[in-house]
C-alpha cells in the first residue's frame, strides 16, 4: 500500500459516483485508483477531476489495475457475488453496497468463500449503523434504561422509485435496511415474516405493489413492522420507534429548521438518501478506510449480509403468497461467532 489506500470502485452510477466523490474529497487516507463500469460515459463523468485514476469496462480489470489495495462495490446487486469472489481471490478488502447478494444462496456462497479464507475481508454497506440517530437509539437500548424492547415501528418512504424497481425490491432492496437495523438494534434474528399490501398508490408505476406493510416476528418474541412506500412523492423519510417495557424512543423525526412566515410554518424534508444519510455514508467509508489501513475489518459482516438477504427472501415469498413465511438460516461459521444464527 502507498501512503493512501488505493480503491477500485466497481459501478459508477448513483451510489458509485457519490462514493468516488467521497473517497476523493471527503474521507482521509484513501484515493480512487481505478473505476469500472460497462457504461463508459458514466465512468468518465464520475471520475472528472480525480487524479491518476484508470477507467475500465470490466470489473476484473479494475481489480488488477496498478495501485489497487481495496475494493468498493457499487454495481447492481446481481453483480455483487462475482465481484466479491474476485476480490477474495486476490485477498483484497471490500466494502460492498447492500444488498450483499440479493439471493440467499449466492449470499451464502460468499459467506462460505470468506470462511474458507479464514479471515474477514468484507464489510457490508448497511450505513444506518453509522447514522448518529441510529447509534443513539442502539446505545439507549443496550443500556437497558428502557427495559426489554417489545416492538419497533418503522417507516421507509422514498419520493419515487427508479425505472425497473419491482414489487420484490421494496422488500429486498429497501426493507433490507430495516432488516439489518432490527437485527442490530435488537440483537435478535427475525424468525417469520408476513407482508400485507394495501391498494397500490395511484402514483406507483403500473403493476408495482407500493406501499407494503411488512411484519417481522423475532426469535425473542419482539415485533417489527415496516411501512415501505417508495413512490410517496413528498420526501425521503426513515423513522423508527422502539417501544420497550419502560419507555419508548423515536428517531427520524425530520428535525430540520422550521421557518414560520406568512401565516404558516415550513420545514424542508430531504428528498433522497444521499441527503438524509450523507453523514452516515461518510462515517461508514471513513471507518472502512481506517480499519483497512490498519489491517482490520469491522462493521456489518458477510454473515450480516447473508442473514439480511435470507430474511428478505422470506419476505418476498410472503409478499407473493400472502402467507406467513418462516425464516431458515444456515449454520453460522466460526469466523462469525459460530452456531446460533
Ligand atoms: N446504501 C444505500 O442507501 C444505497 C445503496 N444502493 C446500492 O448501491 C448499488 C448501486 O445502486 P445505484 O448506484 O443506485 O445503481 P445505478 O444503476 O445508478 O448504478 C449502477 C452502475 O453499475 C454499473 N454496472 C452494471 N454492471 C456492472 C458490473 N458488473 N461491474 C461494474 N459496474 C456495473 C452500471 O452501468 C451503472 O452505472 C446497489 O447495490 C444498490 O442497492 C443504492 C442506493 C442507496
Ligand atoms: O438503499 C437504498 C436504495 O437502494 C433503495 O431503493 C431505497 O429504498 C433506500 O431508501 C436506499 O437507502
Amino acid at each position: 500500500m502507498g501512503e493512501l489506500l488505493g480503491v477500485a470502485v466497481l459501478g459508477a452510477g448513483h451510489m458509485g459516483a457519490d462514493h468516488i466523490r467521497r473517497l476523493d474529497r471527503v474521507v482521509s487516507g484513501a484515493r480512487v485508483a481505478a473505476v469500472a463500469d460497462p457504461d463508459p460515459g458514466r465512468a468518465k463523468e464520475a471520475v472528472a477531476g480525480v487524479e491518476a485514476v484508470t477507467v475500465h469496462a470490466e470489473a476484473q480489470a479494475a481489480l488488477d489495475a496498478p495501485g489497487v489495495d481495496a475494493v468498493l462495490i457499487a454495481s447492481p446487486g446481481p453483480a455483487h457475488e462475482e465481484a466479491l469472489l474476485a476480490a477474495f481471490a486476490r485477498g483484497l478488502p471490500v466494502l460492498c453496497e447492500k444488498p450483499m447478494v440479493p439471493e440467499s444462496a449466492g449470499a451464502l456462497r460468499v459467506v462460505e468463500a470468506e470462511a474458507r479464507l479464514g479471515r474477514r475481508l468484507a464489510q457490508i454497506g448497511f450505513m444506518r449503523r453509522y447514522d448518529a440517530e441510529y447509534r443513539q437509539l442502539k446505545s439507549l437500548l443496550d443500556s437497558g434504561r428502557l427495559g426489554r424492547p417489545l416492538m419497533l415501528h418503522c417507516v421507509h418512504r422514498n419520493v419515487s422509485s427508479v425505472p425497473g424497481f419491482t414489487s420484490a425490491m421494496l422488500v429486498d432492496s429497501s426493507v433490507v435496511h430495516e432488516i439489518d437495523a432490527a437485527r442490530w438494534l435488537l440483537g435478535q434474528e427475525p424468525a417469520a415474516v408476513t407482508v400485507l399490501r394495501p391498494r397500490p398508490s395511484a402514483s406507483a408505476p403500473a403493476g408495482l405493489l407500493d406501499p407494503q406493510f411488512v411484519l417481522f416476528e423475532t426469535e425473542g418474541g419482539a415485533l417489527v413492522d415496516v411501512e415501505v412506500f417508495v413512490n410517496c412523492g413528498f420526501g425521503y423519510q426513515v423513522r423508527c420507534e422502539a417501544v420497550c417495557e419502560a419507555g419508548s424512543a423515536r428517531i427520524g423525526e425530520d428535525r430540520a429548521m422550521v421557518v414560520t412566515a406568512e401565516g404558516g410554518a415550513r420545514a424542508e424534508v430531504p428528498q433522497d438518501y444521499l441527503v438524509r444519510f450523507a453523514d452516515a455514508y461518510d462515517r461508514q467509508v471513513q471507518a472502512w478506510v481506517d480499519a483497512t489501513r490498519q489491517g482490520r475489518v469491522t462493521g456489518p459482516s458477510a454473515w450480516d449480509g447473508y442473514a439480511a438477504s435470507a430474511v428478505a427472501e422470506a419476505g418476498v415469498r410472503a409478499l407473493e403468497s400472502g402467507a406467513r413465511v418462516t425464516v431458515g438460516l444456515a449454520d453460522r461459521p466460526e469466523l462469525y461467532g459460530g452456531a446460533g444464527g
